[in-house]
């Protein structure tokens, strides 16, 4: 039997930051993993298909780019593997954990004790039940990266962050693709002038783009996949990669045993802090279905641990101001609430297409847009623009753009103090002080409108 202070069960993002974050503070780690330290984001997720975006980018033949996933991967991995991990004094057990008790983990016939728990166990592909797709050799994010050559074609289901990624990046190499997603819009959770705006990059690119529709059948015919789609239309590819969204990783970690509670999708119920409502036993990441991307996992794991260690001015996990981005070109970049939940309130919305962004102008294809939204302030009202509520972007650049606002939000800034830094010409940032002046004066003959009335110029 081992004691330690903490067990963190999983080392993806939420797991590692939550075990480097206890040996910070000076406690005794234990963390289990059933493979490589890294998770998802190393291995199957954020690396290898932002390194794929970026090789198909520059023209990169399909081998070559398939190469440099692996290359990236690896060095991506060894800056965390378990001699880095033991040299910092975490004890790395290899193996699949699971509950015994709150304060007991075993893995395979060792058992393990501590006084703090942390699922940390992540989420796996969700594979949707269309008949005959289990008869089909499909693709998901577990395994596409590992493709040793180019389909002649691809057919994509789901039009999520993964489904606009890799449709882009495998169109860029090559391959024919069409993108099936269910809902009216790719990217259907954001903002719908984001969609809008992708889909015609996406279209551009080649990329076939099937919305409002779904795969009721699938089949093989000889050695091709065949999806028949709820329109009457049959959709024939060489491949099927399956992107339309994940589960859990929780069936068998005995959950129920201990008391933690899971939601009707298997997701780990936890509060602010990160705990599950058993003493002793907390939950991060992707595991907890709260904000599923790399940081919030490593916030959430940093969390987990700090908020147990403390009994006052406990850190809390807010994503209110947590900006996303989809790697996509152009990128899209969200952060805080979206203008769809604002109408009929006093927000105000500021819109400045990248048409009228000189950075984006000297670039070939000034395509998409800035989009702010602010609220007036308690007891000043819209004085100095108000404070920020949101922010879309949609450019070559909208992930470091999105920073910006995000800043503002998480510090409480006045909009007008955007508009006032002066910004460096022609960075793609002055985008965001031409927009956040539409709150405290205009530019460009361009002013804030109500949230939800559309705007007359687009
Ligand atoms: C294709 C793709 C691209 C993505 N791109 C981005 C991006 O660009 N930016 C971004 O922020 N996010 C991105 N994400 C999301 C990001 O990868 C995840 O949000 C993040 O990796 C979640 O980390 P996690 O630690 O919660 O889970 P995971 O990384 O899944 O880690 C959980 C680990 O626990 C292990 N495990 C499971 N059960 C047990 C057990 N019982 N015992 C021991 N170990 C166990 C798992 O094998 C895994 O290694 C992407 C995801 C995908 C699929
Ligand atoms: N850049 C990033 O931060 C990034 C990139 C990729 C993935 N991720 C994360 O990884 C996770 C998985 O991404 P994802 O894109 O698979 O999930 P997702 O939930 O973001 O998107 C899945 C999409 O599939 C659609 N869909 C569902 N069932 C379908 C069906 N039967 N046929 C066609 N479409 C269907 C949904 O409407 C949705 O648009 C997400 O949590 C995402 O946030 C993040």
């Amino acid at each position: 039997m081992t004691d330690s202070d903490v067990i963190v069960m999983g080392g993806g993002a939420a797991g590692l930051a939550a075990a480097t974050t206890a040996r910070r503070a000076g406690l005794g780690v234990v963390l289990v993993s059933d493979g490589d330290p890294g998770g998802d984001c190393t291995f199957t997720g954020c690396v290898p298909s932002k390194t794929l975006l970026h090789a198909a980018a520059r023209g990169m033949p399909f081998g070559e780019a398939l190469a440099r996933v692996r290359h990236t991967v690896a060095r991506v991995a060894a800056t965390e593997n378990d001699d880095v991990l033991r040299q910092q004094g975490i004890n790395v057990v290899r193996g699949r954990a699971r509950f015994v008790s709150a304060r007991t983990v075993s893995v395979d016939d060792r058992r393990m004790t501590a006084r703090q728990i942390v699922v940390a166990t992540g989420a796996r592909p969700a594979v949707p039940p269309i008949p005959g797709l289990g008869r089909v050799p499909l693709l998901t994010t577990e395994t596409v990266f590992d493709l040793a050559e180019a389909p002649g074609s691809l057919a994509i289901l789901g039009g999520g962050a993964v489904g606009c990624e890799l449709a882009q990046a495998f169109a860029r190499l090559g391959v024919e693709v069409t993108l099936i997603e269910t809902q009216p819009r790719v990217l259907p959770a954001l903002d719908p002038e984001a969609s809008a705006a992708l889909s015609e990059a996406l279209t551009e690119d080649g990329i076939r783009l099937r919305t409002g529709t779904a795969a009721r059948a699938a089949r093989m015919d000889g050695r091709q996949v065949l999806l028949d789609l709820d329109d009457g239309e049959t959709v024939r590819a060489d491949r099927l990669l399956v992107a339309t969204g994940r589960r859990p990783d929780t069936h068998d970690l005995a959950l129920e045993s201990v008391g933690v509670r899971t939601d009707e999708r298997g997701f780990v119920l936890v509060d602010r802090y990160m705990a599950t409502g058993v003493k002793g036993v907390s939950a991060a990441g992707d595991v907890t279905g709260l904000f599923p991307h790399t940081h919030g996992a490593y916030a959430m794991g940093r969390i987990a641990v700090t908020a147990g260690l403390r009994r006052t001015r406990r850190p809390a996990f807010d994503p209110s101001s947590i900006p996303m981005v989809v790697f996509t070109d152009p990128e899209v970049a969200v952060v805080g609430t979206a203008e769809r939940d604002l109408s009929g309130t006093s927000a105000r919305v500021a819109y400045l297409p990248m048409t009228e962004v000189d950075r984006a102008i000297t670039s070939a294809d000034p395509c998409g847009f800035v989009k702010l939204l602010a609220c007036p302030r308690r007891l000043l009202g819209t004085v100095g623009g108000g404070r920020v509520l949101g922010a879309t972007i949609v450019a070559e650049r909208a992930g470091e753009m999105i920073h910006e606002p995000a800043l503002a939000m998480r510090t409480g800034m006045f909009t007008g103090r955007l508009a006032q830094a002066v910004h460096a010409y022609p960075t793609w940032s002055l985008a965001i002080q031409q927009t956040a002046a539409q709150f405290v004066g205009g530019h460009g003959g361009r002013t804030a409108r109500p949230a939800g009335q559309r705007a007359r110029d687009r």
